[in-house]
């Protein structure tokens, strides 16, 4: 099976198409248009996909090229077609996609930030049947034996996959900014993150962090994964990703993707972050700062999974440092 994502395009370049033809592709529903633009619908506050099965009136639509215009302007994402769930085109461009300004802003906010769909499902199901292609990994670890809950996961070997490479390499280049700017905040002595990941790689290496640390989850029935922090030395990136390749409530139940953020001389709180399949969180790894009227202050993030109640949930991790 191929994991490249390249493997089930529909629209690599959309056409550029003006409103009237826009407007034929509602009135016909048109799926191969899906993706190309979304029709907002001005009486309902709702956003939608070419092929949505609603029958607004002309004067109450308007157009935009992407998701994140729709959300700027104040649309929801419609309950029948489902525009966020929608993946199309390479990787890179849905990565493009993200609204990075809003995702800097939530992590800046909250230490966590959602991103969206980044995958398709047929991505998500190539990573579930390369779990059991030995050959693909490092090593595996079962959870219990350390401590860190019930469940498994396999640290991919390098290469890792396209698919988990590219993710690992734009994710890098969008998230090194808020890396740069915490390390600032917190007055932090290590240098500047680099733009690109293969050179935080080479840093990581000197460090003699070398093995590479993108992992595959898998958990069933009553497994869980305790708080923790993915640190493996001391050369550290401070956020990470997470997606989750299983559908909730279908594929699984429970299994929910749990934060808590220590403040200081303060009770920890508890975040619960909603994931559909294929989307992905960013998240802090240790710390991040705080800023309030008396300066900054740093507080500790910490991560893990409620139990599965049934089924089966695997999630794919990209951390950016590698390990010792
Ligand atoms: O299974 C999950 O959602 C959490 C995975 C995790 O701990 C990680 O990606 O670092
Ligand atoms: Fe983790």
């Amino acid at each position: 099976m191929s994991l490249n994502s390249s493997a089930h395009l529909r629209l690599v370049h959309p056409p550029q198409l003006d409103d009237d033809a826009r407007w034929a592709a509602v009135e016909r529903r048109d799926a191969a248009v899906d993706g190309a633009f979304w029709s907002c619908v001005k009486t309902t506050g709702v956003y939608c996909l070419p092929s949505c099965s609603g029958r607004p009136k002309r004067e109450n639509v308007i157009f935009v090229s992407t998701r994140a215009e729709a959300e700027a302007a104040g649309f929801r994402p419609c309950k029948r077609c489902r525009p966020e769930r929608f993946v199309s085109g390479a990787l890179q461009d849905r990565i493009e996609e993200i609204d990075w300004t809003r995702a800097h802003d939530a992590l800046n906010a909250q230490g966590w930030a959602p991103l969206g769909r980044l995958l398709s499902d047929e991505d998500c199901s190539a990573l579930i049947a390369g779990y059991e292609e030995d050959a693909r990994y490092r090593s595996t670890v079962i959870m219990r034996r350390h401590g860190f809950g019930e469940g498994e996961y396999r640290y991919f070997t390098d290469p890792a996959p396209d698919l988990v490479s590219t993710l690992r390499a734009r994710l890098y280049e969008k998230l090194a900014p808020v890396a740069n700017e915490w390390r600032m905040t917190l007055k932090q002595k290590r240098d500047a993150y680099p733009a690109k990941l293969s050179a935080y790689r080479k840093r990581c290496a000197m460090a003699g962090q070398k093995r590479p640390t993108p992992l595959i989850l898998k958990y069933g029935p009553g497994d869980y994964n305790r708080l923790h922090q993915d640190l493996y030395g001391g050369e550290v990136f401070p956020l990470q990703v997470a997606i989750v390749l299983s559908q909730p409530g279908r594929d699984f139940f429970g299994g929910e993707f749990v934060m808590t953020e220590q403040a200081p001389r303060r009770q920890s709180r508890a975040m619960v972050a909603p994931l559909e399949k294929g989307s992905a969180i960013a998240f802090a790894v240790n710390e991040r700062p705080v800023e309030c009227a008396h300066g900054t202050y740093r507080v500790k993030m910490r991560h893990g999974v409620s139990e599965i109640r049934d089924g089966a949930r695997y999630c794919l991790g990209v951390i950016f440092h590698d390990a010792l």
